[in-house]
């Protein structure tokens, strides 16, 4: 594995309308580029991810793994606004010499992808062969066919959607209630809000797991118990485990990027925007998805031109898209050994199909 730093100097626009002075990008490669480009394999990650696929996905990327660097280039960046070597919250502000902290400026996974994108053009990439995400990763894939359809060969979706839910939106402002109680949220120190955003953790971990992962894995002790739950002390070690290796700026700008995604937003509706996608599209739900609902990949696979659905199941709800490496890896191996085939969609509507407002 190759980890890399691509520097852009000049001006970045954002869909905000602020700028970036500049931004870098932590990303790494494996295996070989061929000579005609045909083995490239972007994988773009979730939230909290980092630009070394092979380590957070570890099942489906590496030696013996589907995406195997013996055949393929893949290619993994830490996204803009992250916090493991990309320009994000903790960088140094070049118009004060000190961190961004609280103003680094709103971005949308559509910045994402635009930085991914010059990535790209620095490499000297013209196709990829395929590209893939789950969670806020398929939606920079998602972002990244539609902006460019005759990049992508094949698109693979999972546990995404094309415009981030209410509930979802909830959940996060619900997150971002508890980072501002922190009294150190105020503060200018890289560990402002870290109590706040432990807390924001815990809370996501119930959305990105359900109640039967809770049933499974964290079980009384004994019918005796009166406190001291399995549950409970889960719920803070998955709190102290992320702030062992992130921060709340970071958390706070990234949650506010699953916030706005909305492929439709200035592109008249969110049925046009799928509608441009021309990459050969294989959406995967997960059954017990509590976030990112099944109805809203049935969605995507419907409205996107050239989708097939599939769909698994996991013990782990949203987080299966991490943890699934053998049914993920079935379903992809079927699907890129089939040869184009008609589109199998889902028939049934959904909340989205019938909300007027989001089209
Ligand atoms: C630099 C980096 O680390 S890069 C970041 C890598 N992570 C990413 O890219 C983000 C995506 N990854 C993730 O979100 C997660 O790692 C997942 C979803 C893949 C797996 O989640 P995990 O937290 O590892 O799994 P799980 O929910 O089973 O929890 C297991 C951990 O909780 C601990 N645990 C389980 N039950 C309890 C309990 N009752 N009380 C306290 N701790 C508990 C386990 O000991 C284990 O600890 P460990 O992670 O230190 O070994
Ligand atoms: N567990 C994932 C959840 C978001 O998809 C992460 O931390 O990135």
């Amino acid at each position: 594995m190759n980890l890399n730093y691509f520097d852009y100097k000049y001006s970045f626009p954002l869909e905000s309308g602020e700028s970036l002075p500049g931004f870098r990008l932590a990303y790494t490669t494996r295996g070989t580029l061929n000579s005609d480009q045909s083995n490239v394999v972007w994988v773009c990650h979730a939230l909290t991810g980092n630009a070394d696929a092979g380590d957070w996905w570890g099942g489906m990327v590496g030696p013996g793994k589907y995406y195997d660097p013996e055949r393929k280039f893949i290619i993994c960046a830490n996204v803009i606004g992250s916090c493991y070597g990309s320009t994000g919250p903790l960088s140094v502000n070049p118009a004060t010499g000190r961190a961004y902290h609280h103003d680094f400026p709103m971005i949308t996974v559509r910045d994402m992808v635009a930085a991914l994108d010059l990535l790209r053009q620095e490499l000297g990439i013209e196709k990829i062969h395929a590209c893939i995400g789950g969670s806020v990763g398929g939606e920079q894939a998602l972002e990244w066919a539609i902006l460019q359809p005759n990049l992508i060969e094949n698109l693979v979706l999972i546990a995404a959607s094309a415009i981030a839910s209410p509930w979802c939106i909830a959940f996060n402002e619900a997150q971002r209630m508890a980072i501002e109680a922190d009294p150190t949220w105020a503060e200018q120190r890289d560990d402002a809000g870290l109590a706040g955003m432990k807390a924001a953790r815990a809370m996501a971990m119930i959305s990105y797991r359900n109640y039967d992962t809770y049933g499974f894995t964290q079980a009384l002790d004994n019918n005796e118990q009166l406190d001291g739950f399995k549950a409970a002390g889960y719920q803070r070690y998955q709190g102290e485990k992320l702030a062992d290796r992130f921060n709340a700026f970071t958390y706070w700008v990234l949650s506010k990027v699953m916030d706005s995604h909305n492929v439709g937003r200035n592109r008249g509706s969110i049925l046009n925007a799928l509608g441009q996608v021309k990459a050969r599209t294989l959406v995967v739900g997960i059954r017990s998805d509590l976030l990112f609902p099944p109805s809203e990949q049935q969605f995507l696979a419907r409205h996107i031109p050239n989708a097939f659905y599939e769909e698994i199941d996991s013990l782990y709800g949203h987080d299966g898209f991490l943890i699934e490496f053998k049914p993920l890896t079935g379903i992809i191996r079927k699907w890129m050994a089939s040869a184009a085939s008609a589109a199998v969609v889902p028939t049934a509507n959904s909340l989205l199909d019938s909300n007027q407002s989001v089209k």
